[in-house]
């Protein structure tokens, strides 16, 4: 079980002790349909029972209406071999009835606890997991297991019990023959007993490969607009087609396994019945057996085909089931790593002042060798903004996620207002620090619900608040104003449109704590210098912590933070700093420190750099 980190999508191993263990973990989601289940048996064995039935009346009218020629009698027998065939047909359509209702609302349950569970996962789980691994776990695999749980697990059941019941009444029926019949099952057994083995293994296999299809999809989909920009459809195309190639061979492969059992338990009984045929017409001719309890036997044994063939068809369902449930618990057995401790606090929004502190803090990208920050020692006090800048690379949008707790630190701690942001329940924090990362992200739902995402409370005059602060009033021209869908299904917008509207979202509500990573990116000058003025206005009243990349920005922040090697080389007002940190000045004109060449391309002269409003900073 993948119980101690954020789990392994490498792994790939087939979990638990026994290959249905992980399939056995999941009988709770089929707990509130035991009922439903129960009947679902009852209709079914009582269906097998009718049909079973059907050839003993067989055999009553060969032994007595037609071997004594009594035409009221058959007509009795008839009738009720009709009414039993009846029964039968109605019994089928009842827990057919039954059978898929229950099936789609475990499946429902179980896919609703899975994505519950990936919203828990911390940012360091999804960094990790290919997204299309994650969709094929949670739309194929739940539909695999759904069919087993209902179809497969049932007809195993009634199957098993068809075959133990019909083998007694043959053995009741001769004694030797039955035996016969009975000792056909150990065959069945071994043949059973490999296949289920090899499947096990093809079906993970395919199923991971589904999952790497899926992930080439995905990512040719969020991809294609760059690929084509760069003319890369042909390799792209020529990726996919070797991956699903993969994909179809294994499947032929799976298929090939699945035909030769299928055509090896398909021999075993009819081998059986012939045997049978020949011997029991001999006893037959001896007397030892009647034509009706011949035809009977013979009849009864018919209805052990249909077990025996399915049963290639279940195992493999099984085993495809168990492979689905081992990749599903893989995700269930990984615990989230980011939860709220035992007496979490949830500070109230009047309460907190705003002073953010950074104690030595570290933090290191699980299975990578260096820490990206180390001993980083900062403080932002109540009502200031501080820029934090720094090379490309150089951890800055890695220390702002620690602020939401979307990475834990590995070392030293924050602190808000003295709290330490691990002793704060998580839906607190995150409803106190307001958010907009670089890459602004809007979901397939209304303007309204995009920006009402961390507070759906939010009232009509907060929404209005936040889209006139971020100069995305815009967003009341769309075609049914804020109702408009945006997102990926819904009206495009443009970058800078997307920015202001996720910035209105970062300070809806007014958050005690504001963490925006280049907020101003992909805005054209225009509405930058709009942005800038609205964003003066609101970092008056909140503490905030700034990524700069661009040059108008730094002129909004109270001090700025040089980041360098994993900790604060420098921190003061950009003036002071320009003037007396070399690395700063450096950084901001794109030029090496002083006694070192300049890297080709930038700018050897005096910088525009070198103004005190910070203007002329290039993007770090
Ligand atoms: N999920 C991750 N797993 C491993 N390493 C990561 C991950 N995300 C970022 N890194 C690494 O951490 C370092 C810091 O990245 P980060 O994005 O915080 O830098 P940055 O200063 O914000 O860069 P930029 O200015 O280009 O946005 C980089 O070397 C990056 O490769």
């Amino acid at each position: 079980m993948l119980v101690e980190s954020d789990g392994d999508p490498a792994a790939r191993v087939a979990a638990g002790p026994h290959p249905v263990h992980n399939l056995w973990r999941l009988r709770r989601y089929l707990r509130p349909y035991a009922a439903q289940f129960a009947w679902l048996l009852v209709a079914g064995l009582a269906g097998t029972a009718a049909g079973i039935a059907v050839p003993l009346v067989v055999q009553r009218v060969v032994d007595g209406p037609v071997a004594r020629r009594d035409p009221a009698g058959l007509l009795q027998l008839g009738a009720l071999a009709l009414l039993l065939g009846v029964a039968e047909a109605v019994l089928i359509f009842i827990r057919r009835w039954v059978q898929s209702s229950s099936a789609i609302g475990m499946e429902a349950a179980l896919r609703a606890d899975v994505y519950a569970h990936l919203q828990r996962l911390s940012t360091g789980f999804h960094d990790r997991w290919q997204s299309g691994q994650l969709l094929s776990r949670i739309t194929s695999d739940l539909s695999v297991i759904r069919r087993f749980l209902s179809f497969g697990v049932f007809f195993l059941v009634l199957n098993l019990t068809t075959y133990l019941v019909v083998v007694l009444l043959l053995i009741h029926l001769h004694p030797a023959l039955g035996l016969l019949v009975a000792a056909s099952a150990v065959p069945l057994l071994l043949i059973s007993r490999r296949f289920g083995r090899h499947y096990h293994a093809a079906s993970r296999r395919m199923q991971d490969q589904q999952g790497d299809v899926a992930t080439l999809v995905e990512e040719t989909a969020q991809g294609l607009r760059t690929m084509k920009a760069y003319g890369r459809g042909p390799e792209l195309a020529a990726r996919f087609t070797g991956g699903a190639r993969t994909l179809h061979d294994t499947g032929v492969r799976k298929g090939r396994l699945l035909a030769n059992t299928a055509g090896l338990l398909d021999l075993v009984p009819n081998l059986t019945l012939g045997v049978v045929l020949v011997a029991g017409a001999a006893a037959a001719a001896r007397g030892v057996l009647t034509i009706g309890e011949l035809v009977a036997f013979a009849s009864l044994q018919l209805m052990l085909i249909w077990p025996v063939q399915s049963l290639g068809w279940i195992i493999a369902n099984g085993q495809e089931a168990a492979t689905a449930a081992d990749r599903i618990q893989e995700v269930l057995d990984t615990r989230p790593q980011i939860v709220d401790s035992p007496g979490a606090l949830a500070l109230p929004r009047e309460a907190v002042h705003g002073r953010l502190h950074f104690e030595r803090v570290a933090f290191r990208y699980p299975g990578t060798a260096a820490p990206v920050l180390d001993g980083v020692d900062l403080t932002i006090e109540p009502g200031e903004t501080l820029a934090l800048v720094g090379a490309t690379g150089s951890g800055k949008s890695t220390l702002l996620s620690l602020v939401p707790r979307l990475h834990e630190v590995t070392g030293g701690r924050i602190t808000l207002d003295g709290h330490d942001l691990r002793e704060l329940r998580l839906d607190s924090l995150r409803r106190l620090v307001g958010v907009a990362f670089e890459e602004p992200t809007l979901f397939s739902m209304s303007v309204r619900e995009n920006l009402t995402l961390g507070r759906p409370d939010a009232g009509d005059d907060e929404v209005r608040a936040a889209l006139a602060l971020a100069q995305a009033d815009f967003a009341y021209d769309l075609p049914w104003g804020l109702a408009t869908r945006v997102g990926e299904q819904g009206l495009s917008l443009s970058g800078g449109q997307r920015q202001r509207l996720a910035l209105a979202r970062a300070v809806l509500g007014r958050p005690a704590l504001l963490v925006l990573d280049d907020p101003l990116s992909a805005l054209d000058v225009h509405t930058e210098a709009l942005v800038e003025a609205a964003l003066r206005r609101v970092l008056r009243n909140s503490t905030a912590l700034l990524v700069v990349h661009r040059p108008s920005t730094i002129a909004l922040a109270d001090r700025v933070a040089l980041l360098d090697g994993g900790r604060i080389a420098a921190i003061g007002r950009h003036s002071e700093l320009l003037a007396t940190v070399p690395a700063y000045r450096a950084l901001l004109a794109a030029e090496p420190p002083v006694g070192q060449p300049p890297p080709s391309g930038a700018a050897s002269t005096a910088s525009p750099a070198a103004t005190s409003d910070g203007r002329g900073l290039v993007r770090s």
